[in-house]
């Protein structure tokens, strides 16, 4: 993946986080909290979010099939309509709205607009329309972020064509870190975190993660999360977090959840 790279004058730091469909409707006042806590003390703060429980409530009502294979949708032209109305039209617009009242200077936008999301297809054959990001242009993020202002990203992207693609948030939210050489990125959810056996598991690496993966622990949704995660991890973006949005996941300057490194040593020595 490249990024167009076009920096002003001061470069602020980033952090972006993701938050889940399976946690939209019950976001607390403590999470609006946290980001503006996060904004005021100098950092540039990007949401993206996602909708899956809500979009397939949607394709129910409208008795059209959906499946997930590894957590992609399986998208047909149909299913991409309902994808773009749930959550560039419905749940962008909702989350904004929900940042504003919190005084948050918010601004819905998709991945469609202004060339920000460049994707490509993952698998047509298995998947149908569902993209792998490309390409991020980050100089409207940039250009938003300097100016003070809250992105709030619904997950679409196009070809270079110009074909709409369906994105897994996770996928994107990590693209997004990338591209905008991020300090943090949080995957905000409706579980504490990875779990394993009943436990927190409070620090992984790449390692581990496959091994669950491929023994099952880790399933469905938390699949592309995982994945992601360890996708973007770079020298930039050193830690990966998966919090719960029910509750407060910020204690002190720190986040609880599941912390996914490169290398548990490495990073306790
Ligand atoms: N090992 C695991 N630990 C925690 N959650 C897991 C694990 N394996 C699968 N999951 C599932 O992943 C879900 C989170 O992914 P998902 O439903 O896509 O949430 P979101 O909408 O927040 O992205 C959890 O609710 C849980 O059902
Ligand atoms: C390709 C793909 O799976 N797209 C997702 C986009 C929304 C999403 O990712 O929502 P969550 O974050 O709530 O899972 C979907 O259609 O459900």
């Amino acid at each position: 993946m490249q990024a167009i790279v076009h920096r002003g004058g001061s470069r602020l730091k980033t952090v972006v986080i993701k938050c889940g469909g399976s946690i939209l409707s019950e976001l607390s006042d403590s999470f609006f909290t946290s980001i503006k806590h996060l904004k005021d003390s100098g950092c540039g703060v990007v949401l993206v979010h996602g909708g899956g429980p809500e979009i397939t409530d949607c394709l129910e009502k409208m008795k059209i099939q959906t499946a997930f294979i590894n957590g992609q949708r399986q998208t047909t032209k149909e299913v991409l309509e309902v994808v773009q109305m749930t959550l560039a039209g419905k749940l962008n617009k909702k989350l904004s709205g929900m940042c504003q009242k919190h005084g948050l200077a918010a601004v819905g936008l998709s991945g469609e607009d202004g060339g920000l999301l460049q994707a490509e297809c993952i698998d047509e054959e298995r998947l149908g329309l569902v993209g792998k990001v490309s390409f991020v242009d980050i100089r409207l993020l940039e250009l938003l972020l300097e100016k003070g202002y809250l992105p709030v990203l619904a997950p679409l992207g196009r070809t270079e064509n110009g074909e709409v693609l369906n994105i897994n948030a996770d996928t994107a939210a990590a693209a997004v870190a990338q591209a905008l050489q991020a300090e943090r990125l949080v995957f905000v959810t409706d579980v504490d975190g990875i779990m394993e056996d009943g436990q927190l598991v409070s620090e992984t690496d790449p390692e581990q993660i496959r091994s669950c993966i491929g023994q099952g622990i880790i399933s469905g949704g938390m699949i592309p999360k995982t994945e992601s995660a360890i996708q973007s991890l770079s020298d930039t973006l050193k830690e990966v977090m998966i919090v719960n949005g029910t509750k407060p996941f910020i204690s002190g300057r720190e986040f609880v959840g599941t912390k996914i490194m490169n290398s548990r040593k490495e990073a306790a020595g």
